[in-house]
């Protein structure tokens, strides 16, 4: 990674900037009770998470029901779990360490910050503004902002051309290989963080340009101590 030519970073959300599985799990559970299904435990949402809601719901319906979940059961789902989650952003949601003062002195030297995570739009903008982190960003993609979400490389190329960067000028930061094979596919750098939700595996299999096991470390990464931002 050419640390130096950086000058715009794309950011997963869930299990690298935010824990969510505490309130992502309380709404799929309030859904499989309104549902009257067995419920799920929160380290089964763990391990569901990473392709967006309707994915998480469709991964909760076949636990539950102990077989596939069709296209009927997932849409007449959806607003339960909708419905429980916005209530509930973040009551028990937490930010990783490091992650506003990391973001704010990237911003503050000159960084170009976006949000790329599978999480629906609608939930995505609140919880930014609900850790008072919204204003940091120049771009916010959601799982449904495009026609693809990642791994797809979309969201990433699409903001290598919103934003006027060649490859080596934008960075992907995430927890998930979702987020290392997008990059890959975009033509891109990549960290992968450690800490975050990545189906149980371990981050490093999916081959991300660098792996961090802290916040902070990705502020290293990306600045070292000799980097001077190019004008
Ligand atoms: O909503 C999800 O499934 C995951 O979202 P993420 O892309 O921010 O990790
Ligand atoms: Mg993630």
């Amino acid at each position: 990674m050419k640390a130096q030519s950086i000058k715009g970073i794309a950011f997963d959300l869930d299990g690298t900037l935010i824990d969510s599985v505490p309130d992502l799990a309380a709404a799929t559970q309030g859904m499989l009770a309104e549902l009257a299904l067995p419920l799920c435990d929160e380290e089964q949402v763990r391990s569901w998470v990473g392709n967006g809601a309707a994915k998480l719901v469709e991964r909760a319906l076949t636990f539950a029901r102990g077989e596939a979940a069709t296209q009927a059961d997932i849409d007449a789902a959806m607003p339960l779990f909708s419905k429980h989650y916005e209530a509930n952003l973040q009551q028990h949601s937490r930010l990783y360490d490091g992650v506003k003062s990391v973001l704010e002195q990237l911003a503050g030297l000159g960084y170009q910050l976006a949000i790329v995570t599978n999480k629906p739009y609608r939930f995505t903008v609140p919880l930014l503004e609900a850790f008072g982190i919204d204003h940091l960003f120049n771009q916010v993609l959601g799982g449904d902002s495009l026609e693809k979400m990642k791994p797809d490389p979309l969201p990433l190329t699409h903001l290598k051309q919103a934003w006027q960067l060649d490859d080596e000028q934008l960075l992907m930061v995430g927890d998930s290989r979702n987020d290392i094979f997008a990059a890959k596919a975009a033509g891109i750098s990549s960290i992968g963080l450690t800490y975050g939700y990545n189906y149980g595996e371990d981050i490093g299999l999916s081959g991300p340009t660098a792996v961090c096991n802290t916040f902070k470390e990705v502020l290293a990464q990306i600045t070292g101590s000799q980097i001077v931002l190019e004008q």
